[in-house]
């Protein structure tokens, strides 16, 4: 635990050093994508938001987050404040590190992208001693370090060292957003997700394109026209925001120098992929407020729910971190309704609409059985499944009725890990691009400075 955690105190200040020396990149990155913000035609789904997208000389959005019910401001204020230091706390508790997914892939649209068709790559061996009887594979895969499903890049492969902890608890209830079957069996594997952080893979090119092109094209998600639903919109944003999301993560923690195993950020890449459009940036937020609302809506249950690993101190400091961000007074003060659900699914065809965006929500999480790289379907599954408990929490509970809360909702131990580290995730991005705006202007006091000192 101690190894793990310095490894992520490595990781993270590997980052921060980072700022100095990419000071002047990223002061041409950002004055280029914040000229481009203002640019951006602002769509307004709801009608209730009156702020305009603007960028001010201090390089940060501004106004309320498009369909939301809170401004830039307040968002990057309680995300450093509150948020982000509760989620990072949350999400290396033991209850929330371990993740349950069936990682080999199992592609149901096409049959021969990348190493898909063997699926026992993607299962480990594990050492016997290491998990509970309950969780254990069947034997006979292939063992841990073969790279034939990782196209040849040790870094994708997931590590699926586990501690001894056990769960007990939770229901196994269905999840009528998503594609998998939740239920324990054993083509289960756990996964400690301290072990694998979402970063860099070398997952790239047309098995990656493909995948997404898929999800924005097939699923209609791309070049909505004008007078697209309002709930059509959301989806998009969703899974846009998604997207900035592992860009951020990919951009944060690059494999600069292979031979060396230098790992570090690549201020190029996040500019190239977030930075420069600001609609991905929107996106973010809004994905960051979506999740937040569902958790925040879903207080009750989630303060009433068992944490058990079997270490009751442990244990009982998450269920203590959970009741802190989800009865967070500051929170509820600033932003007490950060996304209002209630306007979704009004139109006479509401139910209609309704169905058809949940069996394309549950097609693109079902395309994560075909992302060639081991790491990346996991973080993959873990957001797209945090990402349907968070539609379901939103979509099944009467929020008139929020006393019977318990009795309406419905949920599984693993959609609550991927509920909670999709919205440490988002917090993270949220956070990773606001802290580049007071870099970048120290940067350009610091050119202007030198300028100046220049032409006298
Ligand atoms: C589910 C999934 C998880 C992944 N996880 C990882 C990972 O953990 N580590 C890793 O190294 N790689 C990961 N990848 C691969 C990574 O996302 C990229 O596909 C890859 O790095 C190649 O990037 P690219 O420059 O071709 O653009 P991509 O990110 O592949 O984007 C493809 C196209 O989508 C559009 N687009 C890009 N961003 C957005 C956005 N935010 N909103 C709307 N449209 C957008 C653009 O038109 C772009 O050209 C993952 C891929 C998938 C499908």
């Amino acid at each position: 635990m101690a190894g793990e955690l310095e490894e992520q105190r490595r990781h993270s200040s590997r980052f921060w050093g980072w700022k100095t020396w990419t000071v002047i990149a990223l002061t041409t990155i950002l004055a280029v994508s914040v000229a481009a913000c203002g640019r951006q035609p602002r769509m307004s789904l709801f009608g209730f938001s009156t702020k305009e997208c603007k960028c001010t000389s201090s390089h940060e959005l501004t106004g309320i987050v498009e369909d939301c019910c809170c401004d830039y401001k307040t968002v990057d204020t309680l995300n450093d404040h509150v948020l982000h230091p509760l989620l990072q706390d949350l999400v290396r508790a033991p209850f929330f590190r371990y993740f349950k997914a069936k990682l080999w892939c199992d592609c149901p649209f096409w049959p021969d992208d990348g190493m898909c068709h063997l699926r026992d790559c993607s299962v480990c061996e594990c050492p016997e001693h290491e998990f509970p009887e309950t969780f254990k594979v069947p034997s006979g895969q292939l063992p841990v370090d073969d790279l034939k499903c990782q196209e040849g890049k040790p870094q994708a492969m997931v590590d699926r060292t586990l501690d001894k902890k056990a769960f007990r608890g939770w229901m196994e209830t269905d999840n009528p957003w998503t594609y998998d079957d939740e239920t324990d069996n054993s083509e289960m594997t756990y996964v400690n997700l301290l072990l694998n952080p979402e970063r860099y893979t070398g997952y790239m090119g047309p098995s990656a394109r493909r995948i997404w092109d898929t999800i924005y094209k097939k699923h209609c998600l791309k070049d909505l026209p004008g007078d697209a639903s309002t709930e059509r919109r959301v989806l998009y944003k969703l899974i846009s925001g998604m997207h900035s999301s592992i860009s951020v993560h990919i951009a944060k923690e690059y494999l600069l120098d292979e031979g060396k195993n230098l790992w570090g950020p690549n201020p190029t890449l996040l500019y190239e992929r977030v930075l420069k459009h600001p609609d991905r940036v929107r996106n973010l937020y809004f994905t960051f407020l979506f999740v937040l609302r569902a958790v925040t809506k879903a207080g009750d249950y989630l303060s009433q729910a068992e944490y058990s690993t079997m270490n009751s101190l442990e244990d009982q400091n998450t269920l203590s971190l959970v009741n802190q961000l989800v009865n967070n007074k500051r929170l509820q003060s600033a932003c007490p309704i950060p996304f209002d659900e209630a306007k979704l699914w009004k139109g006479e065809n509401g139910n209609e609409l309704k169905s058809q965006i949940q069996l394309q929500f549950r097609n693109i999480s079902a395309l994560m059985d075909c992302v060639g790289c081991e790491k990346c379907r996991l973080w993959g599954k873990l957001q797209i499944l945090g990402l349907g408990t968070a539609l379901k929490i939103l979509f099944s509970v009467d929020s008139n009725d929020l006393i019977n809360q318990s009795a309406q909702l419905q949920l599984q131990r693993n959609e609550v890990i991927a509920l909670i580290n999709l919205l440490s995730r988002l917090s993270e991005s949220v956070k990773t691009l606001h802290d580049l705006a007071p870099v970048t202007k120290n940067a350009m006091d610091g050119q202007i400075a030198a300028s100046s000192l220049q032409s006298l």
